[in-house]
């Protein structure tokens, strides 16, 4: 679940008063999620959801978020709009935490996407990436090869209490993304966390991305590594579903080919995006207090992934030809 920060009623319809949305009539904490917490609220408006951010977002990131869900909603692609306050801004501050209104978006994430949705996610992804370009504020990639050193050296003393080995496994692992991460690719928007939960699908139909809270300029292909990892294996067996990679790739590049260089460079990229959300799972999974009311995720898997990465050479292991 995600609520770390509960509300009481009297100071909800007090922040509620900043904006225009009509009146309360019920709201409940949503359990899904991890980084921040969110609230469904009800009004007479109808629904919106409340997000209070939490630890990992830094509060001065808010504007490129919020600002950045603005500009891609202008540009048609559906995601929440933040709701401007009466005095104009987007952001206030509840129970000790910033806090926005977003728009709600109708729709439910695929707990099993099939390669027809990976199919849809990535003509989205390009659809994201196109849609990107023009965005006046700028903000670094906190979680890239930079940022993967630090947090390591933070799980790395107790990391073979997850698995034995892996202390090892990831010092070799690091080093090696370290000399080798690619430079120089075509750069832009990326969404940073595309996971099957941040996007909703009525029928086979893609209806909404959400959660831009790691939103970010980046190398663009580093997004469509993050998709192959989180849509195109097999949540059962966990070994790499071609054919949704296929169908993903494909529909990605009929809206925005990928470049030889961007190829070439895909298995790399898959590799740090495993490396990226082994690091932060694992740094959750020991740091967590027990009884925390968190679904923790699971290091390994990310590990496993970042392990098949490494046996795949050119492009054409994850079914990409021609
Ligand atoms: N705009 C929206 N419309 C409808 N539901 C939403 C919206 N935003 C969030 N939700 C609901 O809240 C849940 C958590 O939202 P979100 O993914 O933004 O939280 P988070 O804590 O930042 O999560 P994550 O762990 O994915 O980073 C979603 O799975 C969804 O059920
Ligand atoms: N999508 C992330 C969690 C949210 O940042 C993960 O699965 O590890």
């Amino acid at each position: 679940m995600a609520v770390y920060t509960d509300i009481t009623e009297g100071a909800l319809r007090g922040f509620l008063e900043a904006y225009d949305i009509g009146r309360l009539t019920a709201y409940k904490g949503i359990a899904e999620g991890v980084e921040n917490s969110n609230f469904l609220l009800h009004t007479t408006e109808g629904p919106f959801i409340l997000t209070l951010y939490e630890k990992r977002v830094n509060p001065d990131d808010l504007p490129f978020f919020l600002g950045l869900m603005e500009h891609l909603a202008a540009r048609g692609i559906s995601c929440p709009l933040p709701l401007t306050r009466r005095d104009g801004t987007l952001l206030g501050e509840l129970a000790g935490r910033p806090a926005a209104i977003i728009t709600f978006l109708e729709g439910i994430w695929l707990r099993q996407p099939e390669a027809p949705h990976c199919a849809a996610l990535g003509r989205a992804l390009a659809g994201l990436h196109r849609a990107g370009e023009g965005f006046a504020l700028k903000r670094a990639n906190a979680l890239s090869v930079e940022g993967w050193r630090p947090l390591w050296e933070k799980a790395r003393e107790r990391a073979d209490e997850i698995a034995e080995g892996l202390r090892a496994g990831i010092d070799a692992e690091l080093a090696f993304l370290e000399r080798s991460w690619p430079k120089g690719l075509p750069s832009g928007v990326i969404h940073a966390d595309l996971f099957p939960d941040n996007v909703f699908f009525i029928g086979d139909a893609l209806t909404g991305i959400i959660d831009f809270y790691f939103a970010c300029n980046d190398t663009l292909a580093y997004d469509v590594a993050t998709c192959l990892n989180a849509w195109c294996f097999d949540d059962k067996s966990g070994v790499y579903d071609a054919a949704k990679g296929q169908a993903f790739l494909a529909a990605y590049q009929a809206e925005r080919p990928l470049t030889p260089d961007e190829v070439a460079a895909l298995p790399l990229l898959a590799r740090g995006s495993a490396l990226r959300f082994f690091l932060t799972r694992a740094y959750d999974w020991l740091s967590m207090p027990p009884g925390a009311l968190v679904v923790k995720k699971d290091p390994l898997e990310y590990w496993r992934k970042l392990r098949f990465h490494q046996t795949i050479e050119t492009a054409e292991g994850y079914g990409l030809t021609g």
